[in-house]
């Protein structure tokens, strides 16, 4: 196992307003885990939480999942990144041009977010992607929805941690994945349909580990970190 992406937990702060997420952030530690921002609390909170998590010294995945026109994402992208974030995504389902002007968009920057797509959700299942007129099976639609996002020149893709495996034999091993739908065996799986525990999806390769809910709605936060940091061997 190797722990060069350390530390490999990001904590998906889904509050409703800043001050829940700045009290959650202040009981965690920048040395242990990364945090994420996703649509929820960007949409109440806005730019300057993304300002204020970072000033605490945590690396800030924006998962604002962009999916439109070309010259909307890359402008959206490029103003992530003039955040300073450490990771920002789109939806890979938006194409190679949306994706190619991105890439393009935010080359030469003095500060680069590393640039990931969205596959298929993790609380997707294969019946939903019938439904959606998408042909074959759901890991087929990852794996070509994850070769078109490197030939795209991104960094990696979101998948659920069950996909990886493949991933990486098609993508390369150098081809980041960060996998959401991580529940501890304990853990109610909420609503996401794709899940493995911490140490199942470090074992399978997987790069980041996005974890909510297990971590935010425990009673004692950093000890639920703590115990996954524990399952997966980053401290003993
Ligand atoms: O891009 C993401 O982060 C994401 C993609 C995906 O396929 N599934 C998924 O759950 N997520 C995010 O990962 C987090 C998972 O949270 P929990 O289910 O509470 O652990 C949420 O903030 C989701 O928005």
């Amino acid at each position: 196992m190797t722990l060069l992406h350390s530390p490999r937990i990001v904590v998906a702060l889904d509050y409703a307003d800043a001050a829940s997420a700045l009290a959650l952030a202040r009981q965690l530690d920048p040395k242990a885990c990364r945090l994420k921002v996703g649509k929820e609390l960007f949409t109440c909170a806005g730019p300057a939480i993304v300002e204020q998590l970072q000033a605490l010294g945590f690396s800030l995945f924006l998962d604002l999942k962009f999916h439109d026109i070309p010259n909307t994402v890359a402008q959206a992208v490029r103003a992530a990144a003039e955040l300073g974030v450490w990771m920002v995504n789109v939806h890979a389902s938006g194409g190679r041009r949306m994706m190619e002007t991105t890439r393009e968009r935010v080359e030469g920057l003095s500060h680069r977010p590393l640039l990931i797509a969205v596959t298929v959700l993790t609380s997707m299942q294969q019946d939903e992607l019938a439904e959606l007129g998408v042909q074959g099976t759901l890991e087929q639609h990852v794996l070509r929805l994850a070769a078109l996002t490197r030939s795209s020149g991104f960094d990696g893709v979101v998948s659920s941690a069950q996909e990886v495996q493949p991933i990486k034999q098609a993508c390369g091993a150098g081809f980041l994945t960060v996998t959401p739908g991580i529940r501890p065996a304990s853990a109610a799986a909420d609503d996401q349909a794709r899940i493995l525990t911490p140490a199942e999806a470090i074992a399978i390769g997987s790069d980041y580990l996005v974890v909510g809910r297990p971590i935010t709605r425990a009673e004692d936060p950093l000890a639920a970190l703590h115990a996954i940091r524990q399952e997966i061997g980053e401290v003993v």
